[in-house]
């Protein structure tokens, strides 16, 4: 069975298309800078070299249609057609109450997607988005969902409730959900793995941080508690997101520059965060030039941003009272070593040691570097949220396929031209 996973972040799309009968890519690649002029798309057949293409992308419709395309592209593609897609796994960021797990999407499932559009305005658009743009082309395929908050079910209440009343949690769901919940949990099994450590039998704290941002601390093999709340916007300082601010700024922010609710929210998702410390910049790549050029509001930027990481690190640490194994993920954990070089020498107090020349190193793959006699274990470990949902769509797709005596692979059911 092949499975497409369609992953669409904030900022980007991803994709992979694996052959479940042995877990193999058969391509992968992204659409970067989704709404910018330079964005990208890349595509990574297993058996041929990459390709790059620039062009303007202005939306995730815009994006799928690309992907779908150079699927079946008898030059770049590496399937014969899209009949061979036999289900398609989406990440969807936030599943509310309502989902503890994975399901087959249909229409009831679509409109809840939807009725939470408030909860994640980032993402859950994006997501409906794609499920509709792949209904279009693909309209006998079976799809499934997959909740970026499903991991983090296992929090406590002293952990996922706020200190307000109990009316808000009882009659609207107002908790803290977390996110990158396929993330933190594919990280920490490996880290466990890698480490020849049983991770029922450790205390990590997993640091997901690309254009989204989140820590979580992974006490014993579950989520013990994570940063993001009941939205994906508290916790760390992000691209465009403020992370934690004093919830006394919104009513302040309307009263003294008469904004309404919806552009305050606007305010905090989209125009905060790194992009409004640094003055424009919301990438941590433009940070970091920037500030190596002398730019002061990049530096800045750079540093709340750093700061901020390394105090949940500390309090995470606080929560499970101790660390053995610390992990970086995502665009800038995977990416910058600055970042987590930055974070680590001022964690020594805790045991950290980084092993400079192994954090430099860019292997791309999973990699140990902390030092040999540091007490807490470093990791970089590439995220694979895309693997995770293929597992969960396949699933899903051969159990409801066996129920309903459809979903069948061979379907010679046509599909519409691109
Ligand atoms: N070499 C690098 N150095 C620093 N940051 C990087 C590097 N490569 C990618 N990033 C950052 O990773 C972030 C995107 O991460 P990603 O996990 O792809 O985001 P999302 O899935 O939320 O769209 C961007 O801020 C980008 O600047
Ligand atoms: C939940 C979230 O913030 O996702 P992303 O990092 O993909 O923006
Ligand atoms: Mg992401």
């Amino acid at each position: 069975m092949n499975i497409l996973v369609i992953n669409a972040g904030s900022s980007s799309l991803k994709y992979q298309l694996f052959d479940m009968t042995r877990e193999t890519v058969l391509a992968k690649g992204k659409v970067e800078r989704i709404g910018m002029e330079t964005a990208m798309l890349t595509h990574e057949p297993a058996d041929r070299p990459e390709l790059r293409e620039v062009s303007e992308i202005w939306d995730h419709t815009t994006a799928i249609r690309k992907v779908l395309r150079i699927l079946v592209d008898p030059k770049e593609g590496v399937l014969a057609s899209m009949e061979d897609v036999h289900a398609v796994g989406h990440r969807v960021v936030h599943g509310g109450e309502t989902f503890s797990g994975s399901v087959r999407i249909d229409d009831v499932v679509k409109r809840e997607i939807r009725r939470l559009f408030d909860l994640a305005p980032l993402h859950n658009p994006g997501a409906l988005t794609g499920i509709l743009a792949v209904e279009a082309n693909l309209p006998h395929v079976p799809q499934v969902a997959v909740f970026d908050t499903a991991f983090h079910q296992t929090m406590p209440p002293v952990s996922f409730r706020y200190a307000i009343p109990n009316v808000f949690y009882k009659k609207h769901g107002v908790r803290r959900y977390g996110f990158h919940g396929t993330s933190h949990q594919y990280v920490s099994e490996r880290a466990a793995q890698r480490s020849g450590k049983p991770l029922d039998d450790m205390k990590m704290i997993t640091c997901h941080i690309g254009n989204g941002a989140s820590v979580a601390a992974i006490l014993n093999g579950k989520s013990l508690d994570t940063s993001m709340g009941m939205t994906p916007l508290e916790g760390l300082m992000m691209g465009t997101r403020s992370g934690d601010i004093d919830p006394a700024i919104v009513p302040f922010a309307m009263d003294k520059e008469d904004l309404s609710l919806g552009e305050v929210n606007s305010m905090l998702n989209k125009h905060s965060g790194l992009f409004a410390v640094s003055g424009g910049m919301g990438d941590m790549r433009e940070i970091v030039e920037a500030a190596s050029e002398g730019d002061r509001n990049a530096k800045l930027a750079f540093d709340m941003y750093e700061y901020r990481l390394r105090k949940y690190i500390g309090a995470y640490a606080a929560a499970m009272n101790g660390l053995d194994t610390l992990v970086f993920t995502a665009g800038v954990g995977e990416n910058s070593a600055l970042l987590r070089k930055t974070v680590c020498e001022r964690l020594t107090f805790m045991g950290v040691k980084l092993d400079d020349a192994a954090n430099e190193s860019g292997t791309g793959g999973d990699r140990r570097i902390s030092a040999d006699d540091s007490q807490v274990d470093v990791w970089v470990i590439p995220t694979n949220e895309e693997l995770m949902i293929a597992r969960d769509a396949f699933r899903e797709a051969s159990a409801s396929s066996e129920c309903e005596g459809q979903a069948n692979p061979d379907s010679t059911a046509p599909s519409p031209a691109l």
